[in-house]
This record gives C-alpha cells, structure tokens and sequence, in this order.
C-alpha cells in the first residue's frame, strides 16, 4: 500500500451511510480487502470484520462505534468512518458528519430505500454532505437495480444518476457496464479482481439507450452540459465525468451504482467512484471559528496555523485516542496545542492513522487529514484543538439532549469505584451520555438517548471493566407548588422540659411565585417591623423555611414556586434562640404548606418529531396518548415537524414506540421546558 500521498487533491474523508443490515460493514471490509488494507476477507457473521471491532458488535452483528479506517486507492488516500444505523445511536452519525466531505449511502437492492436510510439521508443534507449512492445485494433474490433507484427518487428526492447496466441478476449477477466509458466488468468468482472486457453483445442496445438517458438528465441538470449536448447531441466520457463529479460536488445529482459486497462485486468502481466524484478537503468551504468574538475563516491549507476538532475519544483501557479532523495547518509529533474551550494546552505526544484496530505512527499530519492523536489528556469530544499562537475555536457538532435516564448500582458495593471510573469513561467517549448523581435519591443516574443506547452502555461496562451493575427503572423528578396561599398564619414553637427551654413565634404569608402554575424558585422576606424579631432571628427563620421545602405536603416532593414572608413575631428573654427560631420556620412553613392549595409539578420536555407523512396521525394520537399537547406542525417535503410539550415521564420507551409507528422513519429531539401541572398520583414510571 502507499502511504505517501500527501496533497489534498488525493484525499477522500469518506462516510459510510445507510439503514441497518443494508451492508455498510461489508462494503467496508470489502473496501479494505480490495485495497490491500486487509488481506483477508471479514464476515460479519462470523465476526471477523475489521471495523466492527468492539466485542458488542461481534455479538450483536451491529456496528455501534463509527471507525475510522485509512486505506489507499488509486493514489488518493481514504479515509473511512463505518457509521451505526440505529436512530439511538444518531449523535454517534451526527459527529462524523461533521468532519467527513463525502458520503456513500448503501442500498439494499430488495428493500430499496429503508426507513433508517431516510433518516441519515436528511441528517446528510443538513451537513450539505454529497453522496453517491451504492445499491448492494445485488446477488439476492427479487435484487432490482431499477426498483431500488426508483424508491430512492421517490423518498429521498435526489436526482439519480445511473451510471452501471448489472450484468446477470441474483445468483447470476456477475458484472456491470460501465456507463460513462462503455465498459464492461466482470468479476470471475467471489475473491477476485475485476477484469476489464467488452461490453457484452446481448447488452449493447439497452447499454447505449441507459447512457442516452444519462447524457439527457446530466444535461438537464448542467448549463455547460447542456451546451455541449445541444452542439454535438451527445456527451463525451470525460465531459460526462467531469460533470457527473460537478453535479456530485454541488449535491444536484447522486450517482447510483451497484454490486455486492458480500460476493466482492462492484467494489472497484464504487472506489473509482469515490475517487472520481466525491470532493477533497480542497473542495469543500474553509472551515469558520471565532476568536475574540468575531467569525474567521481557516483554510485548508498545510500553512495555515493548526485549527482541528475533536470528533471522537477512545478512552481505552490502553490508552486515550482523540480522534481529529485536522481543518488547516500542520500538526506535528511533539507539538503543543491549545483547547480554547477550556484555555488549556496539551502536548501531541504521538500521530496515529488509524487502520481501525491497527495504528501507523506518523510524524505530522496536515490540513484535510483525519488522524488520531495519543497525549491529548483532557479535550473532549467537540474540541477544537489549535495552534496557540493563533486562536480559534471551531463550531462544536450539535450535541442531542438524553431523552432516558435509568439509575445504575453496582451489583456489589466494593465494586461502586469501578462503576464510578467505567461510567466516567463511557461519559468521555459518548457525550450522548451524562451520568450525574441525583440529589434527592443520592442514586448514580445514566442519561441517554433511548433504550438500546442505554442498554449497549451498561453492557460496554460489564465487558469492559467487570463490575455487575443493576439498572433501575427510569423516574422522573417531581416538585409540589403552591397554587393559592395563607396569609396571618400563626405558628408557635414552644418547649419547656426541665432544662433551658425553647420559644419562637412567627406569623407567616404564603404565596403563588407567580401568576401560572410552574414557575421555579424560592423568595423569603421579612415585613416584621419595630424590631419584633432580632435580624439573627430572620435569617433562621429563612434557613427553617429552606428545610421545610424539601419535603411537600402532597407527595413528599421538593416544593418549588412560592414566596413566604414573614409579617410578624415575638421572642422570649430566656427561651429565644437560633435554633427556636429555625425549627419555627421548619414546622411553621410545612403546616402553613399543609393550609395552603397545592399542585404537584412534572418536568416537561418539548419535543420536536420529524415523520413521514403517512405516519403523522399514527404519532399524534400516541402524542395525545402521552399527555402531549401539540404546538405546531409543518410540512417539509414529505415530511412532517411536529412539535408537542410532552411531560418527560411519558418520554420513557418514546424512541422504541416512534421506531416501531414510523417504521424507524421517524426521528426526535427533546428540550427540557421546565414544570407544568401532572396528574396525581405522581407520574413516576
Ligand atoms: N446477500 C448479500 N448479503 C449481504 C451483502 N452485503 C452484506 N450482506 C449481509 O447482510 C447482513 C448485514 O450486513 P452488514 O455489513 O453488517 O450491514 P450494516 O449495514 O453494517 O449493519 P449494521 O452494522 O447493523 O449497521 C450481513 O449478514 C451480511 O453478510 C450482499 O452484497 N449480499
């Protein structure tokens, strides 16, 4: 293999799309077999394969972890991100595309366009990321290259560029023709390379009218085309080419071709294509940051001053990996860099290309390049790592809100320290992740994007590090509030036994903090006039009020949402003291709270749900089933935004039951949006 390549013309950062089980990790393996990365061939259910490399996606048979493989094809290196398809794991794909220039979305030729494709299609677009489109399973039965693109036209709205004929269908599919240089490519069994032959005869008139076709819509979609296809009636190869990687680069078209992985056909000129059409680090905007609040372009040239970002951590056992998309300059071993983020420096102790579970040490890598760097102790997935001389800090990728959250023990408690340092650990690798420890049930909780998310993190911890670990069923934190107050309420604390005894008299009002029911917070005053009660009195009659709240008279919830003032009072010359007076708060506010007209409050999260169109009555009425009120709704071509206050208790299970209504079409994000008023008995789920 060639591991000089070193302008940015040749390199291809490159991601590998699709639904699950259309074949992603095959196409991959198969890309690293045919480019002499690999020199055997993995499967994924044997679980050999070279990406799916954690022990989970073995046994899973699921790609979980997007890796990054390097390789080299035709002079220009790739490199390549295997992407998960699960909608729990989207922020996973989200990252990579931030830092990848082009993508291949993988087809499978029975199914066509599958609900999960859909979704990393349009999280494509959002990235103005280009595609070409790769039907695989071209060898199974029912397999329909024509089918396949047709659904691809109808649900994702691209224009499909047909650049193959498939020679041969299932079993017997045994080549393609090459469309725009009018060649065919056979492949002799299922190891081999292509081998470069005539188009077959049998196949010559449907060839000719298929590049007709091509030429045509090319044309239309391409003034400079269009010219030359008035002038001559017809496109040459190389202006086909040449436009076929215009109309790629500015994503008004989408090269479709066809293979199967599994059998090693059609990967050759799926790398060709990658080569061809797909754009450079120099093709695509410079990167934008900001330094000292004004917005700054960076380049992606080698001279540039060193601007990258953080897209993923490996925090393994052997090591830390940052791994980093490197935007503008040079980056060499020993080099120190600066996080903007958090102001420190941190020193690259070594360069890694990463050929998924192998590394190359480099000496430097320059702008355009994705690589892996060991020392960097401390920057976190988002990072942007920079030259120190020359600051900027680069957009984060956007980082999707935990929807599920469950608590988490370890089976023994002389493991606790190790659950600490493995959730520790996840929480680095996958920011989708927040582990925190909830202040009322002192419980370690573990936030995430929905079940499997969840269920894949607790299972990393077993495998990785050991310990057993319980999981909890998931709750939400409830507050009580006041609705309508007491004014006058008189409380007195007496006690006289024996010793010194105990006096404190308060009178108290309670109110609403505010006009809606919802409204956070607490304010303590006092109006107590003529020096009634001492100011040192005040104050512990405040802190007695602070510790009455964190126990409501309803449900035994925090209280939230009130204002208490004290009016009046009255001490004793012996008996008055702080601790009188604390205790006066404490129990003259929970009875005064027991007076009072109060609510129980949830925690509400608005949640904005993108579905396809014949899906939209089916996620209402599951919405409206959740005690979700819609606020809006909108139609963007062919889908549907729908977005609802819905309370977070009903969330739990939200990503399994939209997957199961949308056929996995659908997606989700939530935002948390305070209080408002749940039904009794507390929703806890
Ligand atoms: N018949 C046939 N089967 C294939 C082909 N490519 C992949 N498969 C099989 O399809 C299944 C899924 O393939 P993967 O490569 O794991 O698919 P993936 O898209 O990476 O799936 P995830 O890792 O779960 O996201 C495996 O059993 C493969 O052996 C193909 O070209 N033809």
């Amino acid at each position: 293999m060639r591991t000089h390549i070193t302008t940015l013309a040749a390199v291809r950062n490159l991601g590998i799309l699709a639904h699950v089980d259309a074949g992603k990790t095959t196409v991959t393996e198969r890309i690293l077999f045919a480019t002499g990365t690999t020199h055997k061939r993995g499967e994924v259910h044997d679980g050999t394969t070279v990406t799916d490399f954690d022990p989970q996606e073995r046994d899973r048979g699921i790609t979980i972890f997007a890796a990054a493989v390097s390789c080299a094809w035709d002079e220009h290196r790739i490199n390549l991100i295997d992407t998960p398809g699960h909608v729990d794991f989207a922020d996973e794909v989200e990252r990579s595309l931030r830092v990848l220039d082009g993508a291949v979305a993988v087809f499978d030729a029975v199914a066509g366009v599958e609900p999960q494709s859909e979704s990393v299609w349009r999280q494509a677009d959002r990235h103005g990321v280009p595609r070409i489109a790769f039907v695989n399973k071209m060898d199974r039965a029912g397999a329909d290259l024509d089918r396949a693109v047709d659904s691809i036209r109808r649900r994702l709205h691209p224009a499909p560029l047909v650049v193959q004929l498939p020679i041969g269908a299932e079993d017997t599919f045994t080549g393609v023709v090459d469309l725009v240089r009018m060649r065919a490519l056979v492949w002799a069994d299922d190891v081999g390379t292509a081998t470069r032959v005539p188009v077959p005869e049998e196949l010559r008139q449907e060839a000719a009218r298929r590049r007709r076709e091509l030429e045509e819509k090319v044309a239309e979609l391409h003034p400079a085309a269009l010219e030359e296809f008035c002038d001559r009636e017809t496109l040459s190869g190389d202006t086909l080419a040449a436009t076929l990687r215009d109309l790629t680069r500015s994503g008004d078209g989408v090269v479709v071709l066809c293979g199967s992985a599994y059998r090693n056909r059609g990967i050759e000129p799926l790398l060709d294509a990658v080569v061809a059409y797909l754009p450079s680090p120099l093709d695509v905007p410079a990167v934008r940051g900001v330094h000292d609040g004004a917005e700054q372009e960076r380049a992606a040239d080698p001279e540039a001053p060193f601007a990258g970002l953080v897209f993923k951590v490996n925090a393994g056992a052997t090591g830390r990996l940052a791994c980093v998309r490197v935007y503008a300059g040079t980056i060499e071993k020993g080099d120190t860099v600066w996080d903007p983020g958090t102001g420190r420096t941190e020193r690259v102790a070594r360069i890694l290309r990463v050929m998924a579970d192998r590394h190359l040490q480099l000496d430097r890598a320059v702008a355009g390049d994705i690589v892996a760097l060991v020392g960097v102790k401390s920057a976190r997935v988002g990072a942007t790592l920079c030259d120190p001389g020359a600051p900027l800090l680069l957009e984060p990728p956007r980082a999707a809100e935990p929807v599920v959250s469950v608590a988490v023990e370890a089976r023994r408690a002389t493991d606790t320290g190790r659950l600490a340092t493995a959730l520790a650990r996840l929480a680095e690798e996958d920011p989708a992740l927040v582990v925190r420890t909830d202040p009322e049930t002192g419980q370690t909780v573990l936030s995430g994007m929905g079940e499997l998310h969840l269920e894949v993190a607790v299972e990393k911890i077993r495998r990785d590090d050991g310990p057993e670990v319980v999981v909890g069923r998931p709750r939400v934190a409830c507050r009580e509030t006041v609705v309508e107050g007491v004014s006058g309420f008189v409380f007195r604390h007496v006690k006289q036994d024996g010793g010194a005894g105990q006096f404190a008299h308060v009178v108290l009002d309670v109110d609403p903090l505010g006009p809606e029911v919802g409204v956070t917070g607490f304010v303590f005053r006092s109006a107590v006039t003529g020096g009634r009660v001492p100011q040192e009195y005040v104050r512990a009659v405040e802190a007695g009020c602070r510790d009455a709240l964190a126990e409501g008279p309803l449900d035994g919830h925090p209280v939230t949402g009130l204002r208490v003032t004290l009016t009046d009072g009255s001490t004793h010359v012996k008996d008055s003291s702080d601790t009188a007076f604390r205790t006066a708060g404490r129990l003259g506010l929970r009875e005064a709270l027991r007076a009072c007209a109060t609510a129980l409050l949830e925690p509400v999260a608005e949640v904005t749900v993108t579905v396809p169109e014949d899906a939209v009555g089916s996620v209402l009425g599951d919405l409206a089933a959740r005690r979700g009120r819609v606020g809006g709704s909108e139609a963007r071509g062919g889908t549907a935004v729908l977005t609802a206050t819905v309370p977070m208790a009903e969330l739990f299970g939200y990503a399994t039951r939209l997957r199961s209504r949308t056929q996995g079409r659908g997606t989700f994000t939530t935002r948390p949006a305070g209080y408002a008023p749940a039904p009794r008995p507390a929703p806890v789920r």
